[in-house]
């Protein structure tokens, strides 16, 4: 049995997990998790997400709950995040993050926390939008050289960051496959008198509106034909599967620096 704390327990994706972790066979809830000041503090987290009473209150300090759970799954944002990768390799306990919009020196201290807790990192737990990673290498090695690359990703409308962080992540696959750094060839956005383009580019578009769970498309665009490779999530369930699978994955790994490539076998 994986005993697993929710850390975001009353956001849209910590009340997904909680759902997901109720209906799941071989995992319970052992804590949740809010910021400080939060109303919900007290509150049953299985009725804050839905599902009736779990019996389980909703906490503001993980330290006090730190007995009640063996993997933290947190999605919040990175200021939360970056004091729970703390907490957690105080109390020795391995960690699941989804949270986007981390830094590159916020995600390289998560990875330095693999030399003593198991940590799965990633932008995106749908397996989905992991076999796209997949694909996306083979369609930069194979026409990425001659072709215009431009990756479009849309979210609803109270996403907090952008680019989002898988649009980012596909950014830096499909970079790493052609020899260019991102940074050096990113494009986000353009307006104004803006010439033509410039082939070692990848431009980045970002839609949000409405209530779109999340969708991403890599155009490699070519004269005469365009490869399109789209992934369209519809449930936030699908990234919550994934992040308790990936709980489940890490509590029997140990210590290291993991992400969904490895939770899936895909590396
Ligand atoms: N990796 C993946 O598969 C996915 C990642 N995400 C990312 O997960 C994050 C959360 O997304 P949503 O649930 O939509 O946002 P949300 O805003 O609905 O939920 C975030 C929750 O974190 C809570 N929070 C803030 N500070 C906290 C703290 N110090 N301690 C505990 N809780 C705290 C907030 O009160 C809120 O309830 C975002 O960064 C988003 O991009 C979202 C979906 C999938
Ligand atoms: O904030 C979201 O909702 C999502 N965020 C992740 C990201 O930034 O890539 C993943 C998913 O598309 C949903």
């Amino acid at each position: 049995m994986t005993r697993i704390a929710v850390a975001g327990a009353a956001g849209r994706m910590g009340k997904t997990i909680i759902e997901v972790i109720h209906e799941t066979a071989g995992v319970e809830l052992g804590a949740a998790i809010e910021v400080q000041g939060s109303s919900l503090i007290g509150a049953d987290a299985g009725e804050a997400a839905g599902v009736g009473k779990l019996g389980v209150a909703i906490s503001d300090d993980i330290a006090r709950v730190a007995a009640d759970f063996d993997v933290l799954i947190d999605f919040t944002v990175p200021q939360a995040t970056m004091k729970n990768i703390d907490k957690c390799r105080e109390h020795g306990k391995a960690i699941v993050i989804g949270t986007t919009g981390l830094s590159d020196g916020e995600k390289q201290t998560i990875r330095e926390a693999g030399a003593s807790i198991g940590v799965v990192l990633a932008p995106n737990m749908s397996a989905g939008v992991n076999l796209t990673f997949k694909l996306l290498e083979m369609a930069a090695r194979a026409v990425g050289e001659d072709a215009d690359i431009e990756i479009i990703e849309a979210h609803h409308r109270e996403k907090k960051d952008a680019p989002s962080g898988t649009s980012l992540r596909m950014g830096e696959i499909v970079a790493e496959q052609l020899g260019r750094d991102l940074k050096e060839c990113a494009i986000y956005g353009r307006e104004g008198i803006t010439g033509p383009r410039d082939k070692n580019t990848i431009g980045f578009e970002t839609i949000r509106a409405g209530d779109i769970v999340g969708e991403h498309t890599v155009m490699f665009a070519l004269n005469g034909e365009r490869i399109e490779i789209s992934h369209k999530a519809s449930s936030r369930k699908t990234f919550a599967s994934g992040a308790v699978r990936a709980a489940q994955w890490v509590q029997s790994r140990g210590a290291g620096a993991f992400d969904m490539q490895d939770v899936l076998g895909l590396r």
